[in-house]
């Protein structure tokens, strides 16, 4: 007896989204982050909950027949380090990115652009990001800090990753409120990329400050 064929790998799609299929991808996330933030924040019928797991359920299961995608991984590599971003460009290093990919269901969806030397992005915490009462979660501050950094490395072509990342939190971070994060880089030591930055309310008052050690690695390390 011998051993039936092994089944063929599912097909994997390492390609950023391709551009006719962006905006609909977009249009999905940006329906379901509203909803997140709506079941927290709204008092909801059970019986609306549960057609809205059941109906959740049945999509699921046809979006995971589908081929499987994986990150960007080769673009990662290329591309995303060969153009200097021009002045006011909205970025994005991948769009599934939990921070600031707009395509991504669950993520914060902030949006950076370039400001001379800084990376700048509104950021509106939604009601499902909250950590204590009426503040964003501290975490969630410190991934949009953390993400924005990233931002600044495209500036100098340097991939790297976080090697230390420290936040001081000087005030509440209200959810639901449009808030301004920079951050632009502070020196560089051979491979060590020194970062700092901040999270500000509209008016610019201060609400946290942060500063991170990146660790430049060449292209190959992406992986
Ligand atoms: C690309 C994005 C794509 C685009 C996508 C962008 C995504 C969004 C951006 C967010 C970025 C992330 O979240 S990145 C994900 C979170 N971070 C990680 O997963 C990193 C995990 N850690 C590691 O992989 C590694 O430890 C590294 C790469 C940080 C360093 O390892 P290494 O390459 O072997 O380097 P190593 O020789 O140890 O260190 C080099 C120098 O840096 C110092 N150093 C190293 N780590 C630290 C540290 N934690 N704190 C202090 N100093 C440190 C060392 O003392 C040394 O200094 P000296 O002796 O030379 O003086």
């Amino acid at each position: 007896m011998t051993n039936p064929p092994s089944e063929p790998p599912p097909p994997t799609v390492d390609e950023p989204i391709a551009a006719d299929t962006l905006p609909v991808r977009i249009a999905a996330a940006e329906a379901m982050r509203r909803l997140n933030h709506a079941m927290v924040a709204h008092e909801t019928d059970p019986e609306l909950l549960q057609r809205i797991a059941r109906e959740a359920n049945a999509t699921a299961a046809i979006v995971e027949a589908g081929a499987r995608r994986q990150r960007p991984i080769r673009q990662m590599k290329t591309q995303l380090w060969q153009t200097t971003p021009e002045e006011g460009q909205r970025l994005a290093h991948f769009e599934e990115c939990m921070v600031s990919g707009r395509a991504n269901p669950m993520g914060i969806a902030m949006q950076p652009r370039r400001q001379g030397d800084r990376i700048v992005a509104d950021v509106n915490f939604g009601a499902a990001f909250e950590g204590a009462p009426k503040r964003a979660h501290g975490g969630a501050v410190a991934a949009v800090m953390d993400d924005i950094m990233g931002y600044v490395l495209l500036l100098t072509a340097t991939p790297a990753f976080t090697g230390r990342l420290s936040i001081s939190y000087r005030a509440p971070t209200p959810v639901q409120t449009d808030l301004v994060a920079s951050a632009w880089m502070d020196r560089r030591d051979g491979r060590k990329v020194f970062l700092v930055g901040d999270l500000r309310t509209a008016e610019g008052d201060l609400i946290a400050e942060a500063d991170a050690l990146f660790v430049a690695i060449p292209r190959e390390r992406l992986t």
